[in-house]
Protein backbone atom coordinates (compact mmCIF):
# COMPACT_ATOMS: atom_id res chain seq x y z
CA UNK A 1 0.00 0.00 0.00
CA UNK A 2 1.02 3.02 -0.67
CA UNK A 3 2.29 5.75 2.57
CA UNK A 4 0.18 8.09 1.14
CA UNK A 5 -2.00 7.68 4.53
CA UNK A 6 -3.62 10.76 4.91
CA UNK A 7 -6.71 12.25 3.15
CA UNK A 8 -9.39 14.46 3.16
CA UNK A 9 -12.12 12.10 2.22
CA UNK A 10 -11.96 8.30 2.68
CA UNK A 11 -14.49 6.83 0.77
CA UNK A 12 -14.59 3.33 2.47
CA UNK A 13 -16.65 0.88 -0.68
CA UNK A 14 -16.15 1.39 -4.33
CA UNK A 15 -19.63 -0.26 -5.06
CA UNK A 16 -22.78 1.67 -6.77
CA UNK A 17 -22.83 4.82 -4.80
CA UNK A 18 -18.93 5.18 -3.59
CA UNK A 19 -17.38 5.32 -7.29
CA UNK A 20 -19.54 8.15 -8.21
CA UNK A 21 -18.70 9.76 -5.03
CA UNK A 22 -15.03 9.49 -5.26
CA UNK A 23 -15.28 10.34 -8.85
CA UNK A 24 -17.54 13.93 -8.31
CA UNK A 25 -15.27 14.37 -5.40
CA UNK A 26 -11.91 14.26 -6.75
CA UNK A 27 -12.78 16.53 -9.95
CA UNK A 28 -11.29 18.99 -7.23
CA UNK A 29 -7.72 18.70 -7.70
CA UNK A 30 -6.78 20.38 -4.25
CA UNK A 31 -8.87 17.16 -2.28
CA UNK A 32 -7.19 14.32 -1.45
CA UNK A 33 -9.71 11.73 -1.88
CA UNK A 34 -9.15 7.54 -0.42
CA UNK A 35 -11.29 4.79 -1.78
CA UNK A 36 -11.27 1.53 -0.33
CA UNK A 37 -12.34 -1.74 -1.76
CA UNK A 38 -12.75 -4.91 -0.17
CA UNK A 39 -12.73 -6.67 -3.57
CA UNK A 40 -10.42 -6.68 -6.10
CA UNK A 41 -10.50 -3.98 -8.84
CA UNK A 42 -9.55 -4.42 -12.63
CA UNK A 43 -8.70 -1.49 -14.36
CA UNK A 44 -9.00 -2.40 -18.39
CA UNK A 45 -11.73 -5.21 -19.75
CA UNK A 46 -8.97 -6.96 -21.00
CA UNK A 47 -8.22 -7.76 -16.97
CA UNK A 48 -11.73 -7.99 -16.15
CA UNK A 49 -13.06 -11.90 -15.76
CA UNK A 50 -15.83 -12.91 -17.69
CA UNK A 51 -18.19 -13.39 -15.32
CA UNK A 52 -18.20 -9.62 -14.58
CA UNK A 53 -17.95 -8.89 -18.58
CA UNK A 54 -21.31 -10.90 -19.43
CA UNK A 55 -24.20 -8.65 -18.40
CA UNK A 56 -26.54 -11.49 -19.25
CA UNK A 57 -25.69 -13.92 -16.30
CA UNK A 58 -25.16 -12.46 -12.90
CA UNK A 59 -21.90 -13.19 -11.37
CA UNK A 60 -22.90 -14.89 -7.92
CA UNK A 61 -20.00 -17.26 -7.16
CA UNK A 62 -16.48 -15.28 -7.56
CA UNK A 63 -17.01 -12.11 -6.68
CA UNK A 64 -19.67 -11.95 -3.57
CA UNK A 65 -19.57 -11.75 -0.01
CA UNK A 66 -20.75 -15.61 0.59
CA UNK A 67 -23.59 -13.87 3.11
CA UNK A 68 -26.13 -16.02 4.51
CA UNK A 69 -29.59 -14.16 5.82
CA UNK A 70 -32.50 -15.28 7.80
CA UNK A 71 -35.84 -15.24 5.52
CA UNK A 72 -38.35 -16.40 8.03
CA UNK A 73 -37.91 -18.21 11.51
CA UNK A 74 -37.38 -21.75 9.33
CA UNK A 75 -35.62 -20.83 6.27
CA UNK A 76 -32.42 -19.44 5.34
CA UNK A 77 -31.35 -18.55 1.91
CA UNK A 78 -27.93 -16.85 0.40
CA UNK A 79 -27.74 -13.13 0.50
CA UNK A 80 -25.62 -12.02 -2.73
CA UNK A 81 -23.59 -9.05 -2.24
CA UNK A 82 -21.06 -7.58 -4.46
CA UNK A 83 -17.31 -7.48 -3.50
CA UNK A 84 -15.39 -6.35 -6.46
CA UNK A 85 -15.11 -2.63 -7.06
CA UNK A 86 -18.58 -1.77 -8.73
CA UNK A 87 -20.04 -3.69 -6.10
CA UNK A 88 -23.52 -4.50 -7.18
CA UNK A 89 -23.52 -2.66 -10.26
CA UNK A 90 -20.45 -5.17 -10.86
CA UNK A 91 -22.39 -8.51 -10.44
CA UNK A 92 -25.86 -7.45 -11.16
CA UNK A 93 -29.24 -8.26 -13.35
CA UNK A 94 -28.42 -4.97 -15.28
CA UNK A 95 -32.09 -3.26 -14.39
CA UNK A 96 -31.64 0.22 -14.61
CA UNK A 97 -34.94 1.38 -13.53
CA UNK A 98 -35.92 4.88 -11.99
CA UNK A 99 -37.62 5.14 -9.03
CA UNK A 100 -40.74 6.93 -8.90
CA UNK A 101 -41.24 10.87 -8.20
CA UNK A 102 -43.51 10.02 -4.91
CA UNK A 103 -40.72 8.03 -3.46
CA UNK A 104 -38.59 11.59 -3.24
CA UNK A 105 -41.81 12.94 -2.51
CA UNK A 106 -41.76 10.97 0.87
CA UNK A 107 -38.19 11.38 1.57
CA UNK A 108 -39.00 15.28 1.38
CA UNK A 109 -42.00 14.71 3.38
CA UNK A 110 -40.30 12.84 6.48
CA UNK A 111 -38.11 15.94 7.00
CA UNK A 112 -35.25 15.23 4.26
CA UNK A 113 -36.23 18.20 1.67
CA UNK A 114 -33.06 17.71 0.20
CA UNK A 115 -33.82 14.65 -1.34
CA UNK A 116 -37.26 15.73 -2.83
CA UNK A 117 -37.96 14.57 -6.70
CA UNK A 118 -36.91 18.10 -7.69
CA UNK A 119 -33.27 17.97 -6.27
CA UNK A 120 -32.65 14.28 -7.17
CA UNK A 121 -33.94 14.50 -10.82
CA UNK A 122 -30.57 16.69 -12.04
CA UNK A 123 -28.31 13.84 -10.46
CA UNK A 124 -30.46 10.74 -12.11
CA UNK A 125 -30.11 12.70 -15.75
CA UNK A 126 -26.48 13.63 -14.64
CA UNK A 127 -25.13 9.83 -14.25
CA UNK A 128 -26.64 8.40 -17.49
CA UNK A 129 -26.26 8.59 -21.39
CA UNK A 130 -29.69 7.50 -22.32
CA UNK A 131 -29.42 6.22 -25.59
CA UNK A 132 -32.82 5.92 -26.43
CA UNK A 133 -34.81 9.04 -25.08
CA UNK A 134 -34.02 12.67 -24.57
CA UNK A 135 -35.99 15.77 -23.24
CA UNK A 136 -36.61 16.79 -19.84
CA UNK A 137 -36.17 13.77 -17.99
CA UNK A 138 -33.21 12.43 -20.16
CA UNK A 139 -29.66 12.85 -19.40
CA UNK A 140 -26.65 12.48 -22.82
CA UNK A 141 -23.59 13.47 -20.57
CA UNK A 142 -23.22 10.48 -17.98
CA UNK A 143 -21.01 7.57 -17.42
CA UNK A 144 -23.77 5.39 -17.85
CA UNK A 145 -25.33 4.46 -20.81
CA UNK A 146 -29.02 3.24 -20.78
CA UNK A 147 -30.63 1.04 -23.72
CA UNK A 148 -33.80 -0.67 -24.22
CA UNK A 149 -34.35 -4.07 -25.33
CA UNK A 150 -35.65 -3.91 -29.37
CA UNK A 151 -38.38 -6.02 -30.29
CA UNK A 152 -36.18 -7.90 -32.51
CA UNK A 153 -33.48 -8.97 -29.79
CA UNK A 154 -36.24 -10.18 -27.49
CA UNK A 155 -36.31 -14.28 -26.85
CA UNK A 156 -39.01 -15.95 -28.39
CA UNK A 157 -40.58 -16.37 -24.88
CA UNK A 158 -40.20 -12.66 -24.01
CA UNK A 159 -42.25 -11.27 -26.90
CA UNK A 160 -44.73 -13.85 -26.14
CA UNK A 161 -44.76 -12.27 -22.47
CA UNK A 162 -44.98 -9.07 -23.93
CA UNK A 163 -47.67 -9.65 -26.46
CA UNK A 164 -49.62 -11.86 -23.36
CA UNK A 165 -49.18 -8.88 -21.16
CA UNK A 166 -50.85 -6.34 -23.75
CA UNK A 167 -53.94 -8.68 -24.87
CA UNK A 168 -54.25 -8.54 -20.65
CA UNK A 169 -54.92 -5.02 -21.03
CA UNK A 170 -51.90 -3.66 -19.55
CA UNK A 171 -50.62 -0.25 -20.97
CA UNK A 172 -47.94 -0.46 -23.47
CA UNK A 173 -44.78 1.98 -22.14
CA UNK A 174 -42.15 3.11 -24.31
CA UNK A 175 -39.69 4.16 -21.57
CA UNK A 176 -40.15 2.58 -17.71
CA UNK A 177 -38.13 5.52 -16.94
CA UNK A 178 -40.30 8.50 -17.49
CA UNK A 179 -41.73 9.67 -14.43
CA UNK A 180 -45.45 9.00 -14.75
CA UNK A 181 -44.58 5.40 -16.77
CA UNK A 182 -46.49 2.54 -15.67
CA UNK A 183 -47.46 -0.88 -17.77
CA UNK A 184 -45.58 -3.42 -19.72
CA UNK A 185 -42.22 -2.09 -21.92
CA UNK A 186 -38.76 -3.03 -22.56
CA UNK A 187 -36.45 -3.44 -19.58
CA UNK A 188 -34.03 -0.36 -19.38
CA UNK A 189 -30.70 -1.77 -19.09
CA UNK A 190 -27.37 -0.69 -17.88
CA UNK A 191 -25.55 -1.29 -21.79
CA UNK A 192 -24.02 -0.17 -24.51
CA UNK A 193 -24.97 -3.23 -26.14
CA UNK A 194 -26.92 -6.78 -25.99
CA UNK A 195 -23.95 -8.08 -24.20
CA UNK A 196 -22.11 -6.53 -21.57
CA UNK A 197 -22.50 -4.84 -18.42
CA UNK A 198 -21.51 -1.47 -17.48
CA UNK A 199 -21.07 -1.12 -13.98
CA UNK A 200 -20.12 2.53 -11.73
CA UNK A 201 -16.40 0.74 -12.34
CA UNK A 202 -16.21 0.38 -16.11
CA UNK A 203 -18.56 3.53 -16.34
CA UNK A 204 -16.93 6.21 -14.03
CA UNK A 205 -13.33 5.41 -13.19
CA UNK A 206 -11.52 4.82 -16.34
CA UNK A 207 -11.20 8.33 -17.33
CA UNK A 208 -10.00 9.14 -13.60
CA UNK A 209 -8.06 6.87 -12.70
CA UNK A 210 -4.83 8.88 -13.35
CA UNK A 211 -5.75 11.68 -11.21
CA UNK A 212 -3.14 12.63 -8.73
CA UNK A 213 -5.34 13.17 -5.86
CA UNK A 214 -7.53 10.20 -6.34
CA UNK A 215 -6.09 6.94 -4.30
CA UNK A 216 -7.70 3.26 -5.24
CA UNK A 217 -7.01 0.61 -2.53
CA UNK A 218 -8.20 -2.49 -3.71
CA UNK A 219 -8.62 -5.86 -1.88
CA UNK A 220 -8.64 -4.15 1.28
CA UNK A 221 -11.73 -4.19 3.78
CA UNK A 222 -12.17 -1.76 6.32
CA UNK A 223 -12.69 -3.39 9.74
CA UNK A 224 -13.70 -0.13 12.08
CA UNK A 225 -13.31 3.28 12.61
CA UNK A 226 -10.61 5.27 14.45
CA UNK A 227 -12.61 7.47 16.94
CA UNK A 228 -10.99 9.92 19.37
CA UNK A 229 -13.04 12.58 21.66
CA UNK A 230 -13.46 15.10 18.68
CA UNK A 231 -14.65 12.41 16.38
CA UNK A 232 -13.52 9.97 13.46
CA UNK A 233 -10.36 10.39 12.52
CA UNK A 234 -9.37 7.52 9.76
CA UNK A 235 -10.36 3.89 9.51
CA UNK A 236 -8.21 0.19 10.20
CA UNK A 237 -7.91 -1.32 7.51
CA UNK A 238 -7.12 -5.28 6.57
CA UNK A 239 -5.10 -6.35 4.09
CA UNK A 240 -2.47 -9.15 2.62
CA UNK A 241 0.35 -7.05 4.28
CA UNK A 242 -2.10 -6.93 7.65
CA UNK A 243 -3.46 -4.19 9.55
CA UNK A 244 -3.03 -0.50 8.90
CA UNK A 245 -4.52 2.67 10.13
CA UNK A 246 -5.26 5.42 7.55
CA UNK A 247 -6.44 8.99 8.78
CA UNK A 248 -8.59 11.69 6.88
CA UNK A 249 -10.47 15.19 7.90
CA UNK A 250 -13.81 13.05 6.97
CA UNK A 251 -15.12 9.33 6.52
CA UNK A 252 -17.70 8.47 3.99
CA UNK A 253 -19.11 4.81 4.57
CA UNK A 254 -20.38 3.74 1.23
CA UNK A 255 -20.05 -0.15 2.03
CA UNK A 256 -23.78 -0.96 1.10
CA UNK A 257 -26.97 -1.73 3.11
CA UNK A 258 -24.95 -4.79 4.61
CA UNK A 259 -21.35 -3.27 5.60
CA UNK A 260 -21.98 0.55 6.60
CA UNK A 261 -24.12 -0.62 9.66
CA UNK A 262 -21.49 -3.62 10.30
CA UNK A 263 -18.55 -1.41 10.36
CA UNK A 264 -20.51 1.53 12.40
CA UNK A 265 -21.75 -1.10 14.75
CA UNK A 266 -17.66 -2.62 15.15
CA UNK A 267 -16.92 1.17 15.56
CA UNK A 268 -19.08 1.43 18.78
CA UNK A 269 -21.58 3.60 17.15
CA UNK A 270 -24.98 1.81 16.96
CA UNK A 271 -27.59 0.25 19.90
CA UNK A 272 -26.13 0.55 23.01
CA UNK A 273 -27.02 -2.88 24.80
CA UNK A 274 -26.16 -4.79 21.68
CA UNK A 275 -23.01 -2.92 21.68
CA UNK A 276 -21.93 -3.90 25.60
CA UNK A 277 -23.05 -7.54 25.14
CA UNK A 278 -20.73 -7.82 22.69
CA UNK A 279 -17.93 -6.17 24.79
CA UNK A 280 -17.55 -2.72 22.41
CA UNK A 281 -17.12 0.37 23.99
CA UNK A 282 -20.03 2.78 23.08
CA UNK A 283 -19.09 5.78 20.90
CA UNK A 284 -22.33 6.70 20.49
CA UNK A 285 -25.59 5.51 21.18
CA UNK A 286 -27.68 5.18 17.90
CA UNK A 287 -30.34 2.52 18.25
CA UNK A 288 -31.34 2.90 14.63
CA UNK A 289 -27.70 1.34 13.22
CA UNK A 290 -28.21 -2.17 11.74
CA UNK A 291 -32.25 -1.86 12.63
CA UNK A 292 -35.14 -1.30 9.88
CA UNK A 293 -33.20 -3.52 7.51
CA UNK A 294 -36.07 -3.71 4.41
CA UNK A 295 -35.84 -5.90 1.20
CA UNK A 296 -38.30 -6.29 -1.24
CA UNK A 297 -39.99 -10.00 -1.12
CA UNK A 298 -39.86 -12.14 -4.27
CA UNK A 299 -41.57 -15.57 -5.86
CA UNK A 300 -42.07 -16.60 -8.86
CA UNK A 301 -44.29 -19.01 -11.47
CA UNK A 302 -41.80 -21.43 -12.75
CA UNK A 303 -41.65 -22.86 -15.85
CA UNK A 304 -39.23 -25.91 -17.20
CA UNK A 305 -38.52 -25.40 -20.16
CA UNK A 306 -39.32 -28.02 -23.38
CA UNK A 307 -36.34 -29.05 -24.71
CA UNK A 308 -35.26 -26.74 -27.45
CA UNK A 309 -37.12 -23.67 -25.80
CA UNK A 310 -34.34 -22.64 -23.28
CA UNK A 311 -32.82 -19.27 -23.75
CA UNK A 312 -29.94 -20.13 -21.09
CA UNK A 313 -27.61 -17.97 -22.69
CA UNK A 314 -29.58 -14.88 -23.04
CA UNK A 315 -30.24 -11.99 -20.48
CA UNK A 316 -32.22 -13.02 -18.31
CA UNK A 317 -34.93 -10.06 -17.80
CA UNK A 318 -35.81 -7.37 -20.91
CA UNK A 319 -39.52 -7.28 -20.51
CA UNK A 320 -40.87 -5.91 -17.41
CA UNK A 321 -43.97 -4.71 -15.71
CA UNK A 322 -44.89 -2.15 -13.16
CA UNK A 323 -48.20 -1.89 -11.69
CA UNK A 324 -50.45 -1.54 -8.53
CA UNK A 325 -51.31 -4.60 -5.98
CA UNK A 326 -54.67 -5.30 -6.53
CA UNK A 327 -54.78 -4.96 -2.51
CA UNK A 328 -53.15 -1.13 -2.58
CA UNK A 329 -54.16 0.09 -5.27
CA UNK A 330 -50.72 2.37 -5.01
CA UNK A 331 -48.94 3.13 -8.24
CA UNK A 332 -46.12 0.51 -9.30
CA UNK A 333 -45.70 -1.56 -6.02
CA UNK A 334 -45.85 -4.52 -7.76
CA UNK A 335 -43.43 -6.04 -10.65
CA UNK A 336 -43.90 -8.31 -12.66
CA UNK A 337 -40.97 -9.99 -14.98
CA UNK A 338 -40.41 -13.12 -17.66
CA UNK A 339 -36.84 -13.99 -16.42
CA UNK A 340 -35.26 -16.26 -19.31
CA UNK A 341 -33.39 -18.80 -16.61
CA UNK A 342 -33.12 -18.80 -13.33
CA UNK A 343 -29.78 -21.20 -11.98
CA UNK A 344 -31.56 -23.33 -9.24
CA UNK A 345 -28.01 -23.99 -7.70
CA UNK A 346 -27.44 -20.22 -7.17
CA UNK A 347 -31.30 -18.70 -7.39
CA UNK A 348 -34.47 -20.38 -5.47
CA UNK A 349 -32.13 -23.71 -4.32
CA UNK A 350 -35.07 -24.76 -2.58
CA UNK A 351 -37.44 -24.84 -5.52
CA UNK A 352 -34.62 -27.40 -7.64
CA UNK A 353 -36.72 -30.87 -6.12
CA UNK A 354 -39.88 -29.51 -7.24
CA UNK A 355 -38.71 -28.58 -10.78
CA UNK A 356 -36.91 -31.70 -11.03
CA UNK A 357 -34.61 -29.74 -13.31
CA UNK A 358 -31.10 -27.35 -13.39
CA UNK A 359 -32.76 -24.21 -14.52
CA UNK A 360 -36.17 -22.69 -15.44
CA UNK A 361 -37.65 -19.75 -16.48
CA UNK A 362 -40.62 -17.78 -15.06
CA UNK A 363 -42.41 -14.99 -14.73
CA UNK A 364 -41.09 -12.80 -11.57
CA UNK A 365 -43.42 -11.51 -8.82
CA UNK A 366 -41.68 -8.61 -6.78
CA UNK A 367 -43.59 -6.86 -3.64
CA UNK A 368 -41.95 -2.93 -3.97
CA UNK A 369 -42.73 -2.44 -0.71
CA UNK A 370 -43.23 -5.03 1.76
CA UNK A 371 -44.11 -3.89 5.15
CA UNK A 372 -41.79 -6.04 7.42
CA UNK A 373 -38.35 -5.10 8.65
CA UNK A 374 -35.43 -7.04 9.86
CA UNK A 375 -31.71 -5.72 11.08
CA UNK A 376 -28.02 -6.49 10.39
CA UNK A 377 -26.57 -7.30 13.57
CA UNK A 378 -23.12 -8.14 14.89
CA UNK A 379 -22.14 -11.92 15.36
CA UNK A 380 -18.56 -11.36 16.41
CA UNK A 381 -16.56 -8.28 17.06
CA UNK A 382 -14.21 -10.25 14.65
CA UNK A 383 -14.31 -8.30 10.91
CA UNK A 384 -14.05 -11.91 9.66
CA UNK A 385 -17.17 -13.01 10.90
CA UNK A 386 -20.07 -12.42 8.65
CA UNK A 387 -22.61 -10.24 10.18
CA UNK A 388 -26.28 -11.40 10.70
CA UNK A 389 -28.47 -10.42 8.84
CA UNK A 390 -32.28 -11.48 9.47
CA UNK A 391 -35.06 -10.16 7.09
CA UNK A 392 -37.88 -11.25 8.81
CA UNK A 393 -40.12 -11.95 5.63
CA UNK A 394 -44.16 -11.96 5.54
CA UNK A 395 -44.16 -11.12 8.69
CA UNK A 396 -48.01 -8.84 8.46
CA UNK A 397 -50.79 -10.25 7.00
CA UNK A 398 -50.38 -7.49 4.40
CA UNK A 399 -47.12 -8.80 3.23
CA UNK A 400 -48.49 -12.42 2.40
CA UNK A 401 -51.42 -10.96 1.02
CA UNK A 402 -49.04 -9.25 -1.48
CA UNK A 403 -47.40 -11.81 -2.91
CA UNK A 404 -50.32 -14.61 -3.15
CA UNK A 405 -52.35 -11.93 -5.27
CA UNK A 406 -48.78 -11.37 -6.97
CA UNK A 407 -48.65 -15.34 -7.69
CA UNK A 408 -52.12 -15.25 -9.04
CA UNK A 409 -51.23 -12.65 -11.16
CA UNK A 410 -48.09 -14.24 -12.62
CA UNK A 411 -50.09 -17.47 -13.14
CA UNK A 412 -52.65 -15.48 -15.35
CA UNK A 413 -49.62 -14.05 -17.56
CA UNK A 414 -47.95 -16.93 -17.54
CA UNK A 415 -50.78 -19.13 -18.86
CA UNK A 416 -51.12 -17.14 -22.09
CA UNK A 417 -51.12 -20.21 -24.44
CA UNK A 418 -48.45 -19.31 -26.98
CA UNK A 419 -46.23 -18.84 -23.76
CA UNK A 420 -47.09 -21.74 -21.79
CA UNK A 421 -46.22 -23.57 -25.08
CA UNK A 422 -42.30 -23.26 -24.52
CA UNK A 423 -42.37 -25.47 -21.19
CA UNK A 424 -42.64 -28.39 -20.17
CA UNK A 425 -44.65 -27.86 -16.96
CA UNK A 426 -44.92 -25.63 -14.51
CA UNK A 427 -43.48 -26.44 -11.25
CA UNK A 428 -45.80 -27.07 -8.12
CA UNK A 429 -48.53 -24.58 -9.50
CA UNK A 430 -51.97 -25.88 -11.22
CA UNK A 431 -55.06 -24.48 -11.95
CA UNK A 432 -56.90 -26.01 -9.24
CA UNK A 433 -54.49 -25.29 -6.47
CA UNK A 434 -54.12 -21.31 -7.98
CA UNK A 435 -57.56 -21.04 -6.66
CA UNK A 436 -56.95 -22.80 -3.45
CA UNK A 437 -56.28 -19.60 -0.94
CA UNK A 438 -54.21 -21.43 2.01
CA UNK A 439 -52.55 -23.37 -0.80
CA UNK A 440 -51.17 -20.29 -2.46
CA UNK A 441 -50.22 -18.90 0.81
CA UNK A 442 -48.07 -22.43 1.15
CA UNK A 443 -46.92 -21.63 -1.94
CA UNK A 444 -45.61 -18.27 -0.97
CA UNK A 445 -43.93 -19.06 2.31
CA UNK A 446 -42.03 -21.92 1.15
CA UNK A 447 -40.62 -19.62 -1.88
CA UNK A 448 -40.20 -16.60 -1.04
CA UNK A 449 -37.28 -14.96 -1.81
CA UNK A 450 -35.07 -11.58 -1.01
CA UNK A 451 -34.78 -9.24 -4.73
CA UNK A 452 -31.43 -8.30 -3.46
CA UNK A 453 -32.54 -4.44 -2.91
CA UNK A 454 -31.73 -4.21 0.79
CA UNK A 455 -32.20 -0.06 1.99
CA UNK A 456 -32.59 1.54 5.50
CA UNK A 457 -29.84 0.30 7.87
CA UNK A 458 -28.58 3.70 8.83
CA UNK A 459 -31.81 5.78 7.61
CA UNK A 460 -31.76 9.41 6.89
CA UNK A 461 -33.62 11.87 9.07
CA UNK A 462 -34.03 14.20 11.80
CA UNK A 463 -32.36 14.16 14.85
CA UNK A 464 -35.40 13.55 16.64
CA UNK A 465 -37.00 10.81 14.78
CA UNK A 466 -35.14 7.84 17.50
CA UNK A 467 -33.92 5.55 14.16
CA UNK A 468 -32.71 7.87 12.30
CA UNK A 469 -28.88 7.35 11.60
CA UNK A 470 -28.27 10.14 9.20
CA UNK A 471 -28.76 13.26 8.80
CA UNK A 472 -30.34 14.97 5.21
CA UNK A 473 -26.97 15.71 4.66
CA UNK A 474 -25.55 12.33 5.03
CA UNK A 475 -23.83 13.49 8.32
CA UNK A 476 -23.96 10.76 11.22
CA UNK A 477 -25.96 12.06 14.12
CA UNK A 478 -23.50 13.18 16.80
CA UNK A 479 -20.33 11.62 15.43
CA UNK A 480 -18.15 14.51 14.04
CA UNK A 481 -16.13 13.41 11.01
CA UNK A 482 -18.61 10.50 9.46
CA UNK A 483 -21.34 10.35 6.98
CA UNK A 484 -22.81 7.09 4.83
CA UNK A 485 -23.56 7.38 1.01
CA UNK A 486 -25.13 4.59 0.21
CA UNK A 487 -28.44 2.15 -0.17
CA UNK A 488 -28.54 1.84 3.46
CA UNK A 489 -29.39 6.11 4.37
CA UNK A 490 -33.11 4.91 2.17
CA UNK A 491 -35.91 6.21 4.51
CA UNK A 492 -38.28 4.44 2.86
CA UNK A 493 -37.86 1.91 0.08
CA UNK A 494 -38.02 2.91 -3.50
CA UNK A 495 -41.19 1.18 -5.76
CA UNK A 496 -37.52 -0.27 -8.51
CA UNK A 497 -34.97 -1.98 -8.06
CA UNK A 498 -32.61 0.11 -6.41
CA UNK A 499 -29.53 0.32 -8.41
CA UNK A 500 -30.11 3.43 -10.17
CA UNK A 501 -31.24 5.19 -7.18
CA UNK A 502 -28.19 4.45 -5.35
CA UNK A 503 -25.69 5.96 -7.99
CA UNK A 504 -28.16 8.73 -7.52
CA UNK A 505 -27.12 8.78 -3.56
CA UNK A 506 -23.38 8.74 -4.79
CA UNK A 507 -23.78 11.93 -6.63
CA UNK A 508 -26.11 13.73 -4.45
CA UNK A 509 -23.73 13.26 -1.33
CA UNK A 510 -21.09 14.42 -3.45
CA UNK A 511 -22.78 17.65 -4.34
CA UNK A 512 -24.20 18.53 -0.86
CA UNK A 513 -20.75 17.79 0.46
CA UNK A 514 -18.78 19.33 -1.92
CA UNK A 515 -18.51 22.20 -0.15
CA UNK A 516 -18.17 21.08 3.51
C1 LIG B 1 -26.91 -10.13 -7.35
C2 LIG B 1 -27.52 -8.76 -7.39
C3 LIG B 1 -28.23 -8.36 -8.51
C4 LIG B 1 -28.78 -7.08 -8.56
N1 LIG B 1 -29.39 -6.67 -9.70
C5 LIG B 1 -29.87 -5.41 -9.79
C6 LIG B 1 -30.42 -4.91 -11.00
O1 LIG B 1 -30.50 -5.58 -12.01
N2 LIG B 1 -30.88 -3.63 -11.00
C7 LIG B 1 -30.82 -2.83 -9.90
O2 LIG B 1 -31.24 -1.67 -9.96
N3 LIG B 1 -30.33 -3.29 -8.74
C8 LIG B 1 -29.82 -4.54 -8.66
N4 LIG B 1 -29.28 -4.99 -7.48
C9 LIG B 1 -29.37 -4.15 -6.29
C10 LIG B 1 -28.50 -2.93 -6.27
O3 LIG B 1 -27.70 -2.74 -7.39
C11 LIG B 1 -27.64 -2.79 -5.03
O4 LIG B 1 -28.16 -3.35 -3.91
C12 LIG B 1 -27.28 -1.35 -4.78
O5 LIG B 1 -26.80 -0.75 -5.94
C13 LIG B 1 -26.37 -1.19 -3.60
O6 LIG B 1 -25.45 -0.14 -3.77
P1 LIG B 1 -24.47 0.26 -2.57
O7 LIG B 1 -23.55 1.30 -3.09
O8 LIG B 1 -25.29 0.57 -1.38
O9 LIG B 1 -23.69 -1.08 -2.24
P2 LIG B 1 -22.74 -1.93 -3.17
O10 LIG B 1 -22.93 -1.62 -4.59
O11 LIG B 1 -22.91 -3.35 -2.73
O12 LIG B 1 -21.29 -1.41 -2.78
C14 LIG B 1 -20.69 -1.62 -1.54
C15 LIG B 1 -19.21 -1.87 -1.76
O13 LIG B 1 -18.55 -1.80 -0.50
C16 LIG B 1 -17.62 -2.84 -0.39
N5 LIG B 1 -17.43 -3.10 1.04
C17 LIG B 1 -18.32 -3.62 1.91
N6 LIG B 1 -17.77 -3.71 3.14
C18 LIG B 1 -16.52 -3.21 3.04
C19 LIG B 1 -15.45 -3.04 3.97
N7 LIG B 1 -15.58 -3.40 5.25
N8 LIG B 1 -14.28 -2.53 3.53
C20 LIG B 1 -14.14 -2.15 2.22
N9 LIG B 1 -15.11 -2.31 1.30
C21 LIG B 1 -16.28 -2.82 1.71
C22 LIG B 1 -18.26 -3.99 -1.15
O14 LIG B 1 -17.33 -4.96 -1.53
C23 LIG B 1 -18.92 -3.26 -2.31
O15 LIG B 1 -18.06 -3.15 -3.43
C24 LIG B 1 -28.68 -6.25 -7.42
C25 LIG B 1 -27.99 -6.66 -6.29
C26 LIG B 1 -27.38 -7.90 -6.28
C27 LIG B 1 -26.62 -8.30 -5.05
Amino acid sequence: MKALDTFDDIIVGAGSAGIPLAARLSADPTRRVALIEAGPDYPTPAETPGDLLDGNQMSLVEHDWKFTAGIRPDRTTRYYQGKVAGGASAVGNTIALRALPGDFDEWAALGNTEWSWSKVLPHFMALENDLDFGGEFHGHDGPIPIRRWRPEELTPAQAMFFEGCLAAGIPLIDDHNHPSATGVGAAPSNRRDVRGRVSTASAYLPPIRSRENLTIIADTSVSRLLVDGEGVRGVEVLSGSGTQELRARRVILAAGAIGSPAIMLRSGIGPKDDLRRLGIDVVRDLPGVGAGLHDQTRTAVFLVPKPGAENFGAAMGQVVVRTAAPSTGRENDMYYALVNHFDLATQFPHMREAAGAGRVFSVLVVAREPSSRGSVTLASTDPRVAPRIDLNFLATERDQQLLVDGVRVGWELSQSSKLRDLAERVVVLNNSLIDDDEAVRDYVRTTVDPAYNPVGTTRMGAADDPLAVVDQRCAVHGVDGLYVSDASIMPTMVRANIGLTTIMIGERVAELLRDV
